[in-house]
């Protein structure tokens, strides 16, 4: 279902908005939708060239992402989870994560690593960074929870082409018809929805 947010609604109310529908779907339309989503998933040439993952812990009705985790240990690739970099504010840190990583809620109380820097991978070591988000839009336009953690984790990729691609992760209802936008701004090249793998051209 596309949204049918007033195009020239402000950030903020798109995202209060998208967040709260996000949080209503129900539980078993969550199961589903990750079902899908992983199938999905395990198809794509970016994932199956990748050996170096980087993926978010599901929150705020973000679609699960566990199963994705799963498969991918299965496969022998190594996750990396995003954790908020320490002084650096609204920089993250990519950390490898095991089934015995220790973990603690971040300020936002989502759950992240503890951090140990021996276990911090460098962005551009990354071979695809798995990229939550709010609302998209057709154009591949993201907009994200408003902190800029991963437009500036992919500023490189977006300038320079360097570095991991992002894959963006979401459930179909944060499909909007156009989403207003600024200078820094990372535009997805993907994005995967339970129903609907999005390509736009780099
Ligand atoms: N699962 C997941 N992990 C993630 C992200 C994400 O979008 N999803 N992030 C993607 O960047 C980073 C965290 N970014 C966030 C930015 C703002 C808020 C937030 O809830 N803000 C509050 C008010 C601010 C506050 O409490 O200080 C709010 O909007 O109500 C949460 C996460 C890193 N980890
Ligand atoms: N590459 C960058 N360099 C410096 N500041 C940036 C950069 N990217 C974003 N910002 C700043 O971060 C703030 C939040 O940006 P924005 O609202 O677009 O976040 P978002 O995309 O919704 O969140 P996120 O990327 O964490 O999911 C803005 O005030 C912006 O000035």
């Amino acid at each position: 279902m596309r949204s049918a947010v007033h195009p020239l609604a402000s950030r903020q109310h798109i995202r209060q908005e998208i967040r709260q529908r996000r949080r209503a779907l129900s539980q078993k339309q969550q199961k589903h939708d990750a079902e899908e989503l992983l199938i999905r998933f395990q198809q794509l040439p970016c994932v199956i060239n990748a050996n170096h993952i980087a993926l978010y812990l599901s929150n705020d009705g973000e679609i699960d992402t566990q199963p994705l985790i799963d498969w991918l240990w299965q496969q022998g690739k190594s996750v990396y989870q995003p954790v908020l970099h320490p002084f650096s504010k609204g920089h993250l840190l990519f950390l490898h994560y095991t089934p015995n990583t220790r973990m603690k809620l971040n300020k936002y109380q989502i759950r992240e690593p503890i951090l140990d820097i021996r276990l911090v991978k460098p962005v551009n070591e990354l071979d695809l960074v798995c990229t939550p988000l709010v609302a998209f839009d057709n154009t591949g336009q993201r907009l994200g929870m408003g902190g800029g953690y991963y437009d500036r984790t992919l500023n490189r990729w977006h300038n320079e082409r360097l570095g991991p691609q992002p894959l963006g992760l979401a459930h179909d209802c944060q499909q909007v018809d156009s989403l207003p936008f600024e200078a820094w701004d990372v535009p997805l090249p993907e994005i995967i929805t339970p129903s609907y793998h999005f390509t736009w051209p780099v």
